[in-house]
This record gives structure tokens, C-alpha cells and sequence, in this order.
């Protein structure tokens, strides 16, 4: 059995909701063990998971949260520097899922949050998966 740790930016309580429900529900299918942390905003996940790393506490991770497009150019840093910073962290061997909706609209957001549709916590959880089992794998 291993030990997830969902690292969430509870940005939208509703839509954290589904995701963290569709990661947790994937989770637990497969027969492992997940915390949920939060923390203020989709930057700061990738830290986060940086931090709990450092614990050798967790298997894997995965990320939740929904960055939906606003006025400024601040979508493309948060929605881009979220997803950098976890691939950095996965090309540095950490098993993660990344699980943050970059969306236009509330509506995209709803129907890729809702487990019982496009499940995307559900998925990102089955990518953590996917990588602690590489690594097992490889033995790294
Ligand atoms: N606008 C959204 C944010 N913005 C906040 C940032 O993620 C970050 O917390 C802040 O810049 C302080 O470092 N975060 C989301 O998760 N979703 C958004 O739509
Ligand atoms: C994704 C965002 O940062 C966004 O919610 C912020 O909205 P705005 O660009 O209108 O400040």
C-alpha cells in the first residue's frame, strides 16, 4: 500500500470538492492511502509538494486546484508556472499528478471536476499512480 499526499489550492470550494473526491475515490480503488493538505493558490502546490517531499513521508502527489481566466495575463503565470513546477519536480523522479483545471469559464471547470464526467481528479490521481509505479519499476 502506498501514501498519497493531495496537495490542493482551494480556490473554488465547489469545484475542489468534485476533484478532490474523484482523486481520493481513485485512490482508495486502488487500494492506497491519501492526506489532503491545502494550500492558498495553484503556485503554491508545486512548494508544497517540494516540502512534503522532504518528509519522506508520501509516495506520490497530487495536485488539485482551478485556475479559470481572468482580466490580466495573471492566468497564463498561475496556470503555467503550476504546471512548470511540477514537471520540474516529476523530471526530478517525485510521482505527480497534476490535477489543476486551467479553464475559461466555470462551466468548463464543472464538467471536468465532476467525477461522474470528465473526472479530472480522478485522472491526475491514476497519472500519480502510474509514476510511483514506474519508479518501483526502475527502483529509483
Ligand atoms: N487566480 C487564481 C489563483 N491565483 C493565486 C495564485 O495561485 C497564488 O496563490 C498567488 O499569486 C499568491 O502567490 N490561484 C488559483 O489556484 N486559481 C486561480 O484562479
Ligand atoms: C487566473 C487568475 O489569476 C485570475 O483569476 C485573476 O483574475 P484577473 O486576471 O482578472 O485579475
Amino acid at each position: 500500500m502506498a501514501k498519497f499526499l493531495i496537495v490542493e489550492a482551494r480556490f473554488y470550494d465547489h469545484l475542489n470538492d468534485m476533484l478532490v473526491e474523484g482523486a481520493r475515490a481513485a485512490i482508495k480503488a486502488a487500494g492506497h492511502k491519501a492526506d489532503v493538505i491545502t494550500v492558498p493558490g495553484a503556485l503554491e502546490i508545486p512548494g508544497a509538494i517540494a516540502l512534503a517531499d522532504q518528509s519522506g513521508e508520501y509516495d506520490g502527489y497530487v495536485g488539485i486546484g482551478v485556475v479559470i481566466r481572468g482580466e490580466t495575463y495573471h492566468f497564463e503565470i498561475v496556470a503555467g508556472e503550476s504546471a512548470r513546477g511540477i514537471m520540474a519536480l516529476t523530471m526530478d523522479g517525485v510521482a505527480i499528478g497534476n490535477g489543476i483545471l486551467t479553464v475559461e469559464n466555470e462551466a468548463q471547470a464543472l464538467v471536468r471536476a465532476d467525477p461522474k464526467q470528465k473526472n479530472k481528479g480522478g485522472e491526475a490521481a491514476e497519472a500519480a499512480m502510474a509514476l510511483l509505479a514506474l519508479r518501483e519499476k526502475f527502483g529509483a
